[in-house]
């Protein structure tokens, strides 16, 4: 099947106080999926939320789905938690795990679908021999750790590789995503676009997720259309 377009607003720079609140906003401003970012404060130097936050956001808007980006250094220890709090998908970063295949086995049990994560330095190469245990490649267009970064160009020919490769695999692009490159994502073969700062501080954040959707939507049919 082919892939579909979605764009995930990532809260980590709005005001984190009124979370419940932005994530509304961001739903009802056309947002496909929630990207929420875990940090551990190892793995990366920042800390954000955990599994308590996110089962209280549950209550407040049910039906969203929920992509944890978990930049933690023992991504084996919050699965079942994360499952538990109402976690939809539970994307762990490669460089933090020896066993990809017993992670994506708890993840699965605990009823979750399983994302794996590169970083920038980490070259496509070591993604493929784990695609099959995956519902979505993660590659990372800034470091991971802050919001508001610039983003890496010089990471889309992995998610080009990917595309070219694996015709139906959910590709995500996270970090420094805006208006100004969303054509080249697209283009890339990303279907699931991460932004957070471009979206969080646009004066109508629908039109921006609006016009990411129209570029990633006419980027698959193009290829649809030359296959
Ligand atoms: O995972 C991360 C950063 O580590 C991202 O999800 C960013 O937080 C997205 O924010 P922008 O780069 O779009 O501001
Ligand atoms: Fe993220």
């Amino acid at each position: 099947m082919a892939p579909t377009c979605k764009i995930g607003p990532s809260v980590l720079n709005a005001d984190l106080s009124q979370i419940a609140a932005e994530s509304v906003r961001l739903l009802d401003s056309g947002a496909d999926y929630l990207h929420l970012d875990v940090m551990d404060g190892h793995f990366v130097p920042n800390l954000t939320f955990g599994h308590p936050v996110v089962k209280c956001l549950r209550t407040k808007v049910p039906e969203a789905f929920f992509d944890m980006h978990m930049m933690v250094s023992k991504p084996e220890q919050w699965v079942e938690p994360m499952g538990q709090a109402g976690a939809n998908q539970y994307t762990f970063h490669l460089e933090a795990t020896r066993d990809v295949s017993g992670i994506s086995r708890k993840i699965k049990e605990a009823g979750m679908k399983v994302g794996i994560a590169i970083k920038p330095g980490t070259p496509v190469s070591e993604i493929v021999p784990h695609i099959d245990l995956a519902d979505m490649i993660l590659i990372m267009t800034v470091e991971p750790g802050f919001g508001g970064q610039s983003f890496k160009t010089d990471m889309l020919p992995k998610v080009e590789f990917l595309r070219k490769n694996y015709p139906e695999l959910d590709i995500e692009v996270d970090g420094g995503v805006g208006l100004a490159n969303i054509d080249a994502c697209a283009e890339a073969g990303a279907n699931m676009i991460v932004a957070g700062t471009s979206i969080i501080t646009a004066s109508d954040p629908g039109k921006v997720i609006r016009t990411m959707k129209e570029s990633v939507f006419n980027a698959l049919n193009k290829v649809h259309l030359e296959r």
